[in-house]
């Protein structure tokens, strides 16, 4: 372990997760194409001279959906995530079996750059503790990666979490941030680890953003001491997140603290490296700490990827969502629709009502297609409603991204118990699944639908709209004056969740990767709550990370 660590002290290194849920979709059906391609991207750490630290989980936490593990696992309803549940180890070994082979070959002992493979993640921290499941994981590594990679587990520095997160035959490492003591926090790690390099696996830079909440904010020069305490020690470190990044589509996680909290679309994570690749203050504190223990890189400092503000985007509202919506059969990742009638005349206003747990995660509710309010999550669960006996009555629900963290991650979607009406229970319930990406990337709605006349109603509605580029397709950040919460796609892309009237983050980011030149960008935004009386929206150069809704001229339009 010492001389692959001090290698990688002597060589620029990336730590990387692979989210299983990103590549198996399906059981048996995996996705290695395109943005998913895990053998290119090492490949091209490669080419680029990075020695690569692979966490291939399967958990990986991370505050991505289900913390990598794929939603199909719970189709068994009593399945026991991470532990020895047959069902479970059976899902895990067949993915192994597929992504592990492909690892072997850049394993630094195959003369690839894989020096050393993460297993499971901070499992210490997770109520099974059942050390047979880390056994059959350390067989199944070993199997299929052979003796010699060093396998590691990365755990909070407590000897509590490191007891069951730790297992002979797999190094010991901890992580913590520029809060915790570092001699104590080692400490800990020697308990398990008497010897061999100290290791923290994920110094934190910053920290997660939850919608709702403040955006992370982690002092530079106390994230720069940190530092420089544990490389005096001589200790090897990997910061957590160096490079921010972004859940884009429905890929954010949540956690649960008394309540569901999902996480933003933006994983920008205050990291010295932005979500958009740009060099903050922190970049360089952590810089000049690291020139006192070795020879910086001779020249520059590369620039930041270039980006353009390509100024306001005209939308118009095309039909109804629902009226779209039922026409989209398939698999769904982030919407299901809710269809029933009235059963009796509703003359005076009725309370409708979700019992507990049953709102996974919001329902916006429609009443003959016109907007009564959202249902949510450990929030409002009640709205009055009037209307005749077979009234249709439509339930929009909203996945906003499976628990990654904690006890408490079989994390169901859809509407998971009866509404009610006045106390009797609505029955005949019609259920849609959405597939709105598949048909998006397919072009709809921008051909399909006509525009609809009814601007500004409240309640969900997709809106459609292009913009050409200067002959660039440079990076940008879209902001969403006046709109309240939504998805977004671009060329078929699908960019995330908005939702300024929660924030912190005012604004998505855009990858220049996904724009076209030469042709039209085509924009597709569906619209839960209401959309301003003038659809527009507004493309910057710079983000909008932490701003609470404002009465400027930019969220007002
Ligand atoms: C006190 C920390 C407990 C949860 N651990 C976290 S929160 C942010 C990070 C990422 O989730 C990362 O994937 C975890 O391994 C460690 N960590």
């Amino acid at each position: 372990p010492r001389r692959m660590l001090c290698l990688c002290r002597r060589c620029p290194l990336c730590m990387v997760y692979v989210p299983w849920n990103y590549h198996e979709p399906q059981p048996g059906v995996y996705d290695f194409t395109g943005d998913r391609d895990v053998e290119a991207f090492l490949d091209l750490a490669a080419e680029l001279g990075l020695l690569v630290i692979l966490r291939p989980g399967p958990y990986i936490c991370a505050e991505w959906d289900m913390g990598g593990l794929p939603a199909w696992l719970l189709w068994k309803a009593d399945i026991i995530l991470r532990s020895s549940d047959p069902a479970y180890l059976a899902a895990v070994d067949a993915w192994l079996h597929v992504l592990l082979p492909k690892i072997k070959p850049r394993l630094y002992q195959h003369g690839g750059n894989i020096i050393s493979v993460q297993v499971e993640n901070e499992y210490g921290s997770y109520y099974a503790c059942d050390p047979s499941y880390l056994q059959h994981l350390l067989g199944t590594f070993r199997a299929l990666l052979g003796p010699e990679v060093l396998l590691f587990t990365t755990d909070g520095a407590q000897v509590e979490e490191l007891r069951c997160g730790t297992l002979q035959g797999l190094y010991a490492t901890v992580d913590f941030g520029p809060d915790s003591n570092v001699t104590e926090a080692f400490g800990a790690q020697r308990h398990i680890e008497p010897r061999g390099p100290l290791v923290n696996s994920e110094y934190y830079t910053g920290w997660l953003d939850y919608w709702g909440g403040p955006h992370a904010s982690t002092s530079a020069t106390l994230v720069a001491r940190g530092l420089a305490d544990m490389l005096q020690l001589g200790a090897n470190v990997n910061m957590y997140m160096f490079h921010g990044g972004t859940n884009f589509a429905y890929w954010s996680g949540a956690d649960f603290k008394g309540q569901y909290k999902p996480v933003t679309t933006s994983y920008d994570y205050d990291a010295p490296l932005s979500e958009a690749g740009d060099p903050t203050e922190k970049l360089f504190a952590i810089r000049t700490v690291i020139s006192k223990f070795q020879p910086l890189p001779v020249g520059p400092m590369p620039p930041p990827a270039p980006k353009y503000a390509y100024g306001w985007v005209t939308l118009h509202k095309v039909n109804a969502c629902l009226e779209a919506c039922a026409v989209l059969p398939g698999l769904a990742h982030g919407f299901m629709l809710y269809r029933t009638q009235l059963p009796r005349d509703i003359l005076a206003p009725a309370m409708l009502s979700a019992p507990p747990h049953s709102i996974c995660d919001r329902g916006y509710v429609m009443l003959q297609k016109e907007y009564q309010g959202t249902l949510e999550r450990d929030g409002q669960t009640e709205l009055h409603v009037k209307g005749k006996a077979g009234d249709t009555l439509d339930v929009l629900l909203e996945n906003m991204g499976r628990i990654s963290f904690g006890a408490n991650f079989n994390d169901f979607k859809g509407l998971l118990g009866n509404l009610s009406l006045d106390s009797r229970p609505l029955s005949k319930w019609l259920i849609y699944p959405l597939a709105i990406d598949a048909a998006i990337q397919q072009g709809w709605p921008h051909a399909a639908l006509p525009k609809s006349s009814c601007r500004g109603r409240a309640g969900p509605a997709f809106y459609t709209g292009t913009f050409e580029t200067p002959g660039i397709a440079w990076d940008t950040f879209v902001k969403f004056p006046g709109w309240s919460k939504g998805q977004l796609w671009i060329n078929g892309f699908n960019l995330g969740r908005y939702w300024p009237h929660e924030g912190p983050q005012q604004t998505l980011f855009v990858p220049g990767s996904i724009l076209r030149v030469g042709c039209p960008n085509n924009i597709t935004v569906l619209e839960l709550e209401g959309a301003p009386l003038n659809p527009f929206l507004l493309f910057l150069d710079q983000p909008l990370f932490n701003r609470t809704l404002s009465h400027s001229p930019l969220d007002k339009k």
